[in-house]
């Protein structure tokens, strides 16, 4: 393997107990926030296609302009308290809230810039309120943190002249001001989402990304970042140039996720998954497909069954406001949550492959199977390893008869189970009298 500085520094999962948490909560709230709601795609009656928090980088919407909406950030509908409710309702366990994207304006009153909360109408600090507001429902708070910075005159994507290099050692204090600020200012905060990490002033900078990271843990003990943030000495992201997983999980699974086991390693992980295409912040008008509750449910389950998290993304309007759309999937992913949560908080991959009728996912020796697709059987087949007894299969408490139909193989029949939505079978297992060990590897 080459020799690396600014490599990974640990090789398999964190095994500490704020990694624990983060693993066990599974499923997450994104919020996308800031001036861009203000114009929610589109300006001078047209409609921006891309992504509205994008809106300044589109040739039709001068940089000056764009640069001026904080002097209409007034969001007198921002009640944090009811934000946090609802998204309690949704079963989310942490949240991550946008404290700056690539635009530079800061939702908190930071003192290393005049771009911020504090120069606006509404004045007041954004993020303090919104942290509080979650933490009190239960709900963990993560900052992300745009690295790019389009409003500060020291940002540069490359390093070009002597003067670049002047700026961009300004622009690094200036990163590492911010994000003390951020956990000083807010210290129940569990961790960072890093973005705008590809330019090559950041990823020819490997040894500062790795020092910053460094820095960040020994300020706030426990703090979790994703592989976002770093670059090794060579400019490998994510992984490093000996393929080892940099930061605490995988953060690349952005409005993707991963089909198959194989394709996360083992390592932890998180997706993070728009309602509509591709909007983070609120754009007036969501083209394309957006996704029906019962699509995202299944996205969150297939995340538990491959041992990753679900992130899901909300763009609130500029008064502070959730769209009707949005406001529709956070009650009824939580409909389905509260009854069904089970199978998915603390939950993890089953070690049982993928049935046609759904996923697997399990809890020690409860494994859940989570029906999206029944076949016309009528029969759910479920294949156990050859060391495991199944004790007694339910379906919403109400004991099910599983029919054997081979060595370790099983007809669960569906029964009477709803139709229009995704259903859950609970399979209480036990390790095969005189198995020993783990009794859940890969069923043959
Ligand atoms: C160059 O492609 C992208 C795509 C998305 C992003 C940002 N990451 C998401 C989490 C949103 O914040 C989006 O603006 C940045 C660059």
């Amino acid at each position: 393997s080459i020799p690396l500085q600014h490599g990974a520094h640990r090789s398999g999962n964190r095994t500490d107990a704020d990694m624990a948490r983060w693993r066990s909560l599974r499923f997450g709230q994104f919020v996308h926030w800031g001036l861009y709601a203000i114009a929610g795609g589109e300006w001078n009656g047209k409609i921006y296609n891309g992504a509205a928090e994008w809106i300044r980088s589109w040739k039709e919407m001068p940089t000056a302009v764009y640069d001026q909406l904080y002097k209409q950030f007034n969001p007198v509908n921002y009640h944090p308290e009811q934000w946090a409710q609802q998204a309690k309702d949704m079963g989310a366990g942490y949240m991550i809230i946008t404290t700056k994207h690539h635009d530079g304006f800061c939702l908190w009153p930071s003192k290393y810039t005049r771009y911020t909360v504090a120069a606006s109408p509404y004045k007041k600090d954004i993020i303090g309120p919104m942290v509080e507001a979650y933490n009190k429902k239960g709900i963990d708070v993560y900052l992300y943190f745009s690295i790019i910075d389009w409003n500060h005159p020291d940002w540069r994507t490359s390093l070009k002249t002597p003067a670049d290099s002047a700026a961009y050692k300004r622009f690094k204090v200036f990163v590492k001001n911010q994000l003390t600020e951020l956990l000083v200012k807010y210290p129940t905060v569990k961790g960072f989402w890093f973005d705008g990490t590809w330019d090559d002033s950041w990823k020819n900078d490997g040894a500062f990304s790795d020092e910053l990271e460094q820095y960040l843990q020994k300020l706030h003990p426990g703090l979790i970042i994703g592989s976002r943030l770093r670059a090794d000495e060579r400019g490998a992201r994510h992984f490093d140039s000996n393929n080892h997983l940099m930061g605490d999980y995988e953060q690349g699974w952005e409005r993707k996720l991963p089909e198959q086991p194989a394709d996360v390693h083992g390592n932890d992980w998180e997706g993070v998954m728009t309602i509509p295409e591709n909007q983070w912040g609120y754009h007036a008008h969501w083209l394309g497909h957006i996704k029906s509750s019962n699509e995202l449910i299944e996205m969150l389950v297939k995340s538990t069954s491959l041992g990753g998290n679900f992130v899901l993304n909300f763009g609130p309007k500029a008064d502070g406001t959730f769209r009707s759309e949005e406001v529709q999937r956070m009650q009824e992913i939580g409909n389905w949550m509260k009854v069904n949560g089970s199978a998915v908080y603390g939950a993890s991959e089953a070690g049982l492959g993928k049935p046609d009728w759904g996923y697997y996912t399990r809890r020690g020796d409860s494994v859940f199977m989570v029906v999206f697709n029944v076949p016309v059987s009528g029969n759910l087949r479920v294949k156990l390893p050859a060391k495991t007894t199944l004790a007694e299969a339910s379906a919403s408490g109400q004991p099910v008869t599983p029919e054997l139909i081979g060595k370790n193989e099983y007809f669960i029949p569906v029964g009477n189970a709803p139709r229009h939505a995704p259903f859950v079978i609970l399979l209480q297992t036990s390790r095969a009298a005189g198995a020993e060990g783990g009794h859940f590897e890969k069923a043959k």
